[in-house]
Protein backbone atom coordinates (compact mmCIF):
# COMPACT_ATOMS: atom_id res chain seq x y z
CA UNK A 1 0.00 0.00 0.00
CA UNK A 2 1.68 3.16 -0.94
CA UNK A 3 1.51 6.19 1.55
CA UNK A 4 -1.37 8.18 0.16
CA UNK A 5 -3.41 5.11 0.09
CA UNK A 6 -2.23 5.22 4.03
CA UNK A 7 -3.88 9.08 4.27
CA UNK A 8 -6.51 8.61 2.10
CA UNK A 9 -9.31 8.76 4.37
CA UNK A 10 -12.00 6.09 3.91
CA UNK A 11 -15.21 7.05 2.59
CA UNK A 12 -18.04 7.37 5.65
CA UNK A 13 -19.43 3.88 3.83
CA UNK A 14 -16.05 1.96 3.93
CA UNK A 15 -15.66 3.65 7.94
CA UNK A 16 -18.69 2.45 9.09
CA UNK A 17 -18.14 -0.99 7.75
CA UNK A 18 -14.54 -1.74 9.19
CA UNK A 19 -16.51 -0.24 13.04
CA UNK A 20 -18.96 -2.44 12.29
CA UNK A 21 -16.41 -5.26 11.00
CA UNK A 22 -14.64 -5.35 14.28
CA UNK A 23 -17.78 -7.09 15.51
CA UNK A 24 -16.10 -10.18 14.70
CA UNK A 25 -14.69 -9.79 18.00
CA UNK A 26 -17.50 -8.82 20.30
CA UNK A 27 -17.90 -11.01 23.37
CA UNK A 28 -19.99 -12.78 22.00
CA UNK A 29 -17.90 -14.81 20.56
CA UNK A 30 -15.87 -15.54 24.45
CA UNK A 31 -16.56 -18.78 25.90
CA UNK A 32 -18.27 -17.80 28.58
CA UNK A 33 -21.05 -16.33 26.29
CA UNK A 34 -20.71 -18.89 24.05
CA UNK A 35 -22.09 -21.50 26.73
CA UNK A 36 -24.27 -19.47 28.22
CA UNK A 37 -26.18 -19.69 24.82
CA UNK A 38 -25.52 -22.71 24.50
CA UNK A 39 -27.52 -23.85 27.84
CA UNK A 40 -24.67 -25.43 29.58
CA UNK A 41 -23.81 -23.03 32.34
CA UNK A 42 -24.68 -24.03 36.22
CA UNK A 43 -26.64 -21.79 37.84
CA UNK A 44 -23.70 -20.63 39.72
CA UNK A 45 -22.12 -19.67 36.23
CA UNK A 46 -25.55 -17.93 35.38
CA UNK A 47 -25.29 -15.77 39.15
CA UNK A 48 -21.98 -15.58 38.70
CA UNK A 49 -22.15 -13.64 35.83
CA UNK A 50 -25.30 -11.76 37.03
CA UNK A 51 -23.33 -10.26 40.23
CA UNK A 52 -20.71 -9.49 38.29
CA UNK A 53 -22.08 -7.82 34.73
CA UNK A 54 -24.09 -5.78 37.97
CA UNK A 55 -21.19 -3.45 38.14
CA UNK A 56 -21.16 -2.63 34.64
CA UNK A 57 -24.76 -1.36 35.06
CA UNK A 58 -24.18 0.41 37.42
CA UNK A 59 -21.17 1.99 36.28
CA UNK A 60 -22.86 2.79 32.90
CA UNK A 61 -24.43 6.17 34.41
CA UNK A 62 -21.14 6.73 35.66
CA UNK A 63 -19.85 7.08 32.24
CA UNK A 64 -22.82 8.68 30.96
CA UNK A 65 -21.92 11.67 33.39
CA UNK A 66 -19.04 12.11 32.44
CA UNK A 67 -19.44 12.04 29.00
CA UNK A 68 -21.86 14.99 29.19
CA UNK A 69 -19.52 16.58 31.57
CA UNK A 70 -17.20 16.37 28.68
CA UNK A 71 -19.95 18.02 26.12
CA UNK A 72 -20.25 21.70 25.32
CA UNK A 73 -23.34 20.99 23.05
CA UNK A 74 -26.42 21.12 24.29
CA UNK A 75 -28.06 19.41 21.09
CA UNK A 76 -25.78 16.59 21.78
CA UNK A 77 -26.58 16.69 25.72
CA UNK A 78 -29.85 16.58 25.18
CA UNK A 79 -29.40 13.41 23.71
CA UNK A 80 -27.13 11.93 25.93
CA UNK A 81 -28.99 12.33 29.38
CA UNK A 82 -31.66 9.88 27.92
CA UNK A 83 -29.07 7.05 28.31
CA UNK A 84 -28.38 8.03 31.84
CA UNK A 85 -32.78 8.01 32.76
CA UNK A 86 -32.75 4.31 31.10
CA UNK A 87 -30.13 2.61 33.86
CA UNK A 88 -31.44 5.21 37.03
CA UNK A 89 -35.07 5.59 35.92
CA UNK A 90 -37.30 8.44 34.72
CA UNK A 91 -40.33 9.69 37.68
CA UNK A 92 -42.13 6.85 37.57
CA UNK A 93 -40.19 4.12 35.19
CA UNK A 94 -38.61 1.22 36.00
CA UNK A 95 -34.53 1.76 35.25
CA UNK A 96 -32.07 -0.53 33.60
CA UNK A 97 -30.03 -0.90 37.03
CA UNK A 98 -33.86 -1.43 39.19
CA UNK A 99 -34.78 -4.44 35.79
CA UNK A 100 -30.71 -5.87 36.32
CA UNK A 101 -31.95 -6.21 39.87
CA UNK A 102 -35.04 -7.83 39.13
CA UNK A 103 -33.17 -10.16 36.63
CA UNK A 104 -30.75 -11.08 39.82
CA UNK A 105 -33.59 -11.94 42.18
CA UNK A 106 -35.01 -13.98 38.97
CA UNK A 107 -32.03 -15.74 39.26
CA UNK A 108 -32.22 -16.52 43.24
CA UNK A 109 -29.81 -13.78 43.98
CA UNK A 110 -30.30 -11.56 47.21
CA UNK A 111 -30.75 -8.09 45.67
CA UNK A 112 -28.84 -6.26 48.81
CA UNK A 113 -25.87 -8.53 48.33
CA UNK A 114 -26.01 -7.99 44.64
CA UNK A 115 -26.15 -4.51 44.96
CA UNK A 116 -23.69 -4.34 47.73
CA UNK A 117 -20.74 -5.32 45.14
CA UNK A 118 -18.76 -7.12 47.62
CA UNK A 119 -18.62 -10.32 45.29
CA UNK A 120 -17.31 -8.24 41.91
CA UNK A 121 -14.33 -9.72 41.08
CA UNK A 122 -11.24 -7.26 40.85
CA UNK A 123 -10.43 -7.86 37.33
CA UNK A 124 -14.40 -7.26 36.25
CA UNK A 125 -13.70 -4.16 38.09
CA UNK A 126 -10.40 -3.05 36.74
CA UNK A 127 -11.91 -3.42 33.08
CA UNK A 128 -15.03 -1.58 34.24
CA UNK A 129 -13.12 1.20 35.90
CA UNK A 130 -11.00 1.34 32.81
CA UNK A 131 -14.52 2.24 30.90
CA UNK A 132 -15.28 4.38 33.06
CA UNK A 133 -11.97 6.37 33.21
CA UNK A 134 -11.38 6.71 29.88
CA UNK A 135 -14.82 8.51 29.42
CA UNK A 136 -13.52 10.75 31.95
CA UNK A 137 -10.36 11.56 29.99
CA UNK A 138 -11.33 11.60 26.75
CA UNK A 139 -13.16 14.21 24.49
CA UNK A 140 -16.96 13.19 24.58
CA UNK A 141 -16.77 12.16 20.30
CA UNK A 142 -14.27 9.55 21.68
CA UNK A 143 -16.08 8.13 24.47
CA UNK A 144 -19.60 8.30 21.77
CA UNK A 145 -17.52 6.16 19.80
CA UNK A 146 -16.28 3.94 22.50
CA UNK A 147 -19.74 3.16 23.36
CA UNK A 148 -20.22 1.92 19.75
CA UNK A 149 -19.86 -1.96 20.91
CA UNK A 150 -24.04 -1.53 21.65
CA UNK A 151 -24.26 -1.86 17.71
CA UNK A 152 -23.64 -5.52 17.89
CA UNK A 153 -25.68 -5.88 21.49
CA UNK A 154 -29.24 -6.12 19.96
CA UNK A 155 -27.89 -9.64 19.02
CA UNK A 156 -26.59 -10.60 22.53
CA UNK A 157 -30.30 -9.21 23.67
CA UNK A 158 -32.17 -11.21 21.54
CA UNK A 159 -30.58 -14.28 21.77
CA UNK A 160 -30.95 -14.70 25.86
CA UNK A 161 -34.70 -13.89 25.04
CA UNK A 162 -35.13 -16.95 22.65
CA UNK A 163 -32.56 -19.04 24.24
CA UNK A 164 -33.28 -18.46 28.20
CA UNK A 165 -36.91 -19.80 29.14
CA UNK A 166 -35.90 -23.06 27.43
CA UNK A 167 -32.15 -23.71 28.38
CA UNK A 168 -32.78 -21.99 32.02
CA UNK A 169 -36.26 -22.25 33.14
CA UNK A 170 -35.35 -21.99 36.48
CA UNK A 171 -35.04 -18.11 35.80
CA UNK A 172 -38.47 -16.26 36.05
CA UNK A 173 -39.30 -14.84 33.04
CA UNK A 174 -40.16 -11.66 34.54
CA UNK A 175 -36.70 -11.36 35.53
CA UNK A 176 -35.82 -10.86 31.44
CA UNK A 177 -37.15 -7.35 30.94
CA UNK A 178 -34.38 -5.51 31.01
CA UNK A 179 -32.78 -7.44 27.69
CA UNK A 180 -36.42 -6.21 26.13
CA UNK A 181 -35.73 -3.12 27.16
CA UNK A 182 -32.30 -2.76 25.77
CA UNK A 183 -33.45 -3.99 22.26
CA UNK A 184 -34.76 -0.64 21.70
CA UNK A 185 -32.59 1.68 23.47
CA UNK A 186 -29.47 -0.02 22.17
CA UNK A 187 -30.39 0.72 18.26
CA UNK A 188 -31.71 4.33 19.19
CA UNK A 189 -27.83 4.89 21.40
CA UNK A 190 -25.93 3.50 18.60
CA UNK A 191 -28.17 5.62 15.64
CA UNK A 192 -27.03 9.35 17.67
CA UNK A 193 -23.03 7.47 18.48
CA UNK A 194 -22.67 6.13 14.85
CA UNK A 195 -23.63 9.58 13.69
CA UNK A 196 -21.38 10.99 16.24
CA UNK A 197 -18.30 8.95 15.17
CA UNK A 198 -18.56 9.46 11.21
CA UNK A 199 -19.21 12.93 11.49
CA UNK A 200 -16.33 13.93 13.94
CA UNK A 201 -13.38 11.39 12.94
CA UNK A 202 -12.80 12.32 9.29
CA UNK A 203 -8.71 12.25 8.50
CA UNK A 204 -7.79 8.61 7.76
CA UNK A 205 -5.43 9.24 11.53
CA UNK A 206 -8.66 9.66 13.49
CA UNK A 207 -10.73 6.89 11.58
CA UNK A 208 -8.06 4.68 12.77
CA UNK A 209 -7.66 6.10 15.95
CA UNK A 210 -11.94 5.84 16.07
CA UNK A 211 -10.61 2.24 15.23
CA UNK A 212 -8.53 1.77 18.47
CA UNK A 213 -11.08 3.16 20.47
CA UNK A 214 -13.54 0.39 19.48
CA UNK A 215 -11.15 -2.27 19.91
CA UNK A 216 -10.39 -0.92 23.70
CA UNK A 217 -14.14 -1.33 24.25
CA UNK A 218 -14.04 -4.79 23.08
CA UNK A 219 -10.86 -5.68 25.46
CA UNK A 220 -13.05 -3.95 28.56
CA UNK A 221 -15.98 -6.75 27.88
CA UNK A 222 -13.69 -9.36 26.89
CA UNK A 223 -11.62 -8.81 29.92
CA UNK A 224 -14.93 -9.02 31.96
CA UNK A 225 -15.80 -12.47 30.90
CA UNK A 226 -12.28 -13.63 31.10
CA UNK A 227 -12.02 -13.50 35.18
CA UNK A 228 -15.60 -14.61 35.30
CA UNK A 229 -14.37 -17.58 33.21
CA UNK A 230 -11.45 -18.33 35.66
CA UNK A 231 -13.66 -17.80 38.60
CA UNK A 232 -17.00 -19.77 37.91
CA UNK A 233 -15.39 -21.97 35.11
CA UNK A 234 -11.95 -23.11 35.99
CA UNK A 235 -12.79 -22.57 39.58
CA UNK A 236 -9.70 -20.29 39.94
CA UNK A 237 -11.18 -17.33 41.41
CA UNK A 238 -8.22 -14.60 42.89
CA UNK A 239 -5.86 -15.66 45.51
CA UNK A 240 -7.02 -19.17 45.32
CA UNK A 241 -4.16 -20.46 45.26
CA UNK A 242 -2.07 -19.15 48.35
CA UNK A 243 -2.28 -21.29 51.00
CA UNK A 244 -2.80 -18.90 54.12
CA UNK A 245 -5.26 -16.80 51.96
CA UNK A 246 -9.25 -16.92 53.32
CA UNK A 247 -11.23 -13.93 51.79
O1 LIG B 1 -25.37 -7.47 27.58
C1 LIG B 1 -24.49 -7.09 26.83
O2 LIG B 1 -23.79 -7.85 26.19
C2 LIG B 1 -24.28 -5.63 26.72
C3 LIG B 1 -23.21 -5.09 26.04
C4 LIG B 1 -23.04 -3.71 26.01
C5 LIG B 1 -21.92 -3.21 25.21
O3 LIG B 1 -21.71 -3.74 24.10
O4 LIG B 1 -21.19 -2.34 25.65
C6 LIG B 1 -23.95 -2.88 26.72
C7 LIG B 1 -25.03 -3.53 27.34
N1 LIG B 1 -25.19 -4.85 27.34
C8 LIG B 1 -26.03 -2.77 28.03
O5 LIG B 1 -27.01 -3.37 28.51
C9 LIG B 1 -25.92 -1.38 28.15
O6 LIG B 1 -26.78 -0.73 28.75
C10 LIG B 1 -24.79 -0.75 27.57
C11 LIG B 1 -24.39 0.58 27.56
C12 LIG B 1 -23.19 0.60 26.91
C13 LIG B 1 -22.27 1.72 26.67
O7 LIG B 1 -21.14 1.45 26.25
O8 LIG B 1 -22.65 2.88 26.93
N2 LIG B 1 -22.88 -0.65 26.50
C14 LIG B 1 -23.84 -1.49 26.88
Amino acid sequence: MSTRDEMTPWSRDEFEARLRGLGARYHIHHPYHRMMHEGHCTPEQIRGWVINRYYYQVSIPIKDANVLANCPDPEARRLWVQRILDHDGAEGEVGGIEAWLALAEACGLDRERVASLDDVLPGVRFAVDAYVNFARRSTWQEAACSSLTELFAPEIHQQRLTGWPDHYPWIDDSGLSYFRKRLSEARRDVEHGLRVTLDHFTTRAEQEHAMSILQFKLDVLWTMLDAMWMAYVEDRPPYHSCPEASR
